[in-house]
């Protein structure tokens, strides 16, 4: 049964984070938080990394708006006035209880909920500058695909947000082309929530939306309220109660928060499957481009997805222990799917296959074509194989090895279907 507590106070959301997937993002959860408004403020402030940006002259704003569009202007004052992200989100419009706001104090000011959405090398100096400035009972939701590798191992973002800031933060991951999801057109995501025990006042009921189908959803009275450790990982820490005031934060309402008629969520307890999909699928996105700028076709392409999927798992389960499942990886939107949508029409994969097709370095396409946005695969695959250096495990990992090796000038796109194949390496070396 449902509490019928009647609660004082109501979630305050902010996203961190105002790129292609933060605006997006920040578009359904607008969506919900006027829905839901029993449960979080109306208003969502978006964190803006602020830059001057010139309305392109051709754009339908010219000529409806000529005074913005006559001169550069700040990207949060552009946002707010005409309601749309017109560099990193354009032709889509967003709704007005959403706040551009380019001091980051200022945005978290007060928020119990913080979505974490921007791309990963930024990360950590905006945790920096945070420090101090939350309150003390705020949780967190990492949609960040990547990992952050240091000289203390390999961490999931949801585990460093997490201790940097002392608060208690989970992870949102799934087969989720932006555009495709701003444009409200189907699709299905995962978000991985432990919530403390003493945020959950009622569990959610089983069979709402949401509940995973795969029995894999939160016993909530087993939890202790202490974040997990994980090998390479996060440490045990205390957290701060929420306020009695505010409405729990259990699956269900965390659920409200994200699932919309357009965008399925499924709630599970694998943080670390969730968040390794997300960030490895971007280096066998890079590989997938390699091969189809070949001209190889589908075969060929399948053959990258396979080995990828089981570097990933293989990844998980030596570096992340047992808590990482298979089933995150075959069951659900984070794992295979992403790695089909993320091979089929990601900005990794178009613009490895522009590389090679071209004949030019990738970062040069990233910057011709992306206007801004950041590919995230050709920083993890240097990430992950530092990790897998100093691990000594670089050829258990031969997918994410010749992604390197590639990016590093040292191995050809050619080179490929020997790199990942043992068998063809020994008979290479026995001819
Ligand atoms: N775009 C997608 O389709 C998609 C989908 C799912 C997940 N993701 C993941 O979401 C995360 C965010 O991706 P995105 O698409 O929103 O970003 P993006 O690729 O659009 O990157 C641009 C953003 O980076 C910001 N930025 C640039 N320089 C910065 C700096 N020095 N400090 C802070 N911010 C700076 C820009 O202001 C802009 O908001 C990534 O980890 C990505 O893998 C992306
Ligand atoms: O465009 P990419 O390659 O960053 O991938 C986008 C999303 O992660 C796909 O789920």
């Amino acid at each position: 049964m449902g509490s019928l507590a009647v609660h004082s106070k109501k979630h305050k959301v902010c996203i961190v984070g105002s790129g292609n997937w933060g605006t997006t993002i920040a578009k359904v959860v607008a969506e919900n938080t006027q829905e839901h408004g029993d449960i979080f403020e109306p208003e969502v402030q978006m964190w803006v990394f602020e830059e001057e940006y010139q309305i392109p002259k051709d754009s339908q704003h010219a000529s409806s708006s000529p005074d913005l569009a006559s001169q550069p202007q700040k990207l949060t004052e552009l946002i707010n006035t005409l309601h749309e992200n017109v560099k990193y989100l354009p032709n889509i419009p967003l709704p007005k209880n959403i706040i551009a706001n380019p001091d980051l104090a200022s945005a978290v000011h007060d928020a119990t909920i913080l979505v974490f959405n921007l791309p990963h090398q930024f990360i950590a100096r905006i945790c920096d500058q945070l420090k101090g400035k939350i309150v003390p009972y705020a949780r967190g939701i990492s949609c960040i695909k990547g990992l952050e590798v240091s000289d203390r191992g390999c961490q999931l973002f949801s585990d460093s947000i997490g201790a940097k800031l002392g608060i208690y933060c989970g992870a949102l991951s799934g087969a989720n082309i932006a555009t495709e999801v701003a444009q409200e057109k189907f699709s299905e995501t995962t978000v991985a929530y432990e919530p403390p025990s003493m945020d959950s006042q009622h569990p959610s009921p089983a069979g709402t939306p949401g509940a995973s189908p795969h029995g894999s959803q939160l016993d909530l009275t087993q939890l202790d309220g202490e974040m997990k450790g994980r090998k390479g990982g996060g440490k045990k820490q205390h957290l701060m109660a929420l306020p009695a005031e505010y409405p729990p934060l259990h699956h269900t309402n965390m659920t409200k928060l994200f699932h919309r008629p357009y965008f399925h969520v499924h709630l599970i307890n694998d943080v670390a499957g969730v968040s390794l999909g997300g960030a490895l699928k971007n280096i066998v996105a890079l590989a997938a481009g390699f091969v189809d700028g070949l001209g190889w076709g589908d075969n060929a392409k399948a053959a990258v997805m396979r080995v990828g999927i089981v570097e990933e798992v293989k990844f998980g389960k030596t570096f992340f222990g047992d808590s990482v499942r298979n089933a995150t990886f075959t069951e659900e939107s984070c794992g295979v799917a992403d790695l089909i949508t993320s091979c089929s029409g990601g900005r990794n994969f178009r613009c490895a296959k522009m590389a090679v097709q071209e004949g030019k370095k990738i970062g040069e396409i990233e910057e011709r074509e992306l206007n801004g946005q950041k590919l995230q695969g050709t920083s993890t695959a240097y990430e992950v194989h530092d990790f897998l250096k100093t691990e000594g495990k670089e050829q258990e990992f031969p997918l994410f090895t010749a992604v390197w090796r590639i990016l590093e000038g040292e191995k050809r796109p050619e080179d490929i279907p020997d790199l990942i194949d043992v068998t063809a390496r020994v008979l290479s070396r026995k001819g």
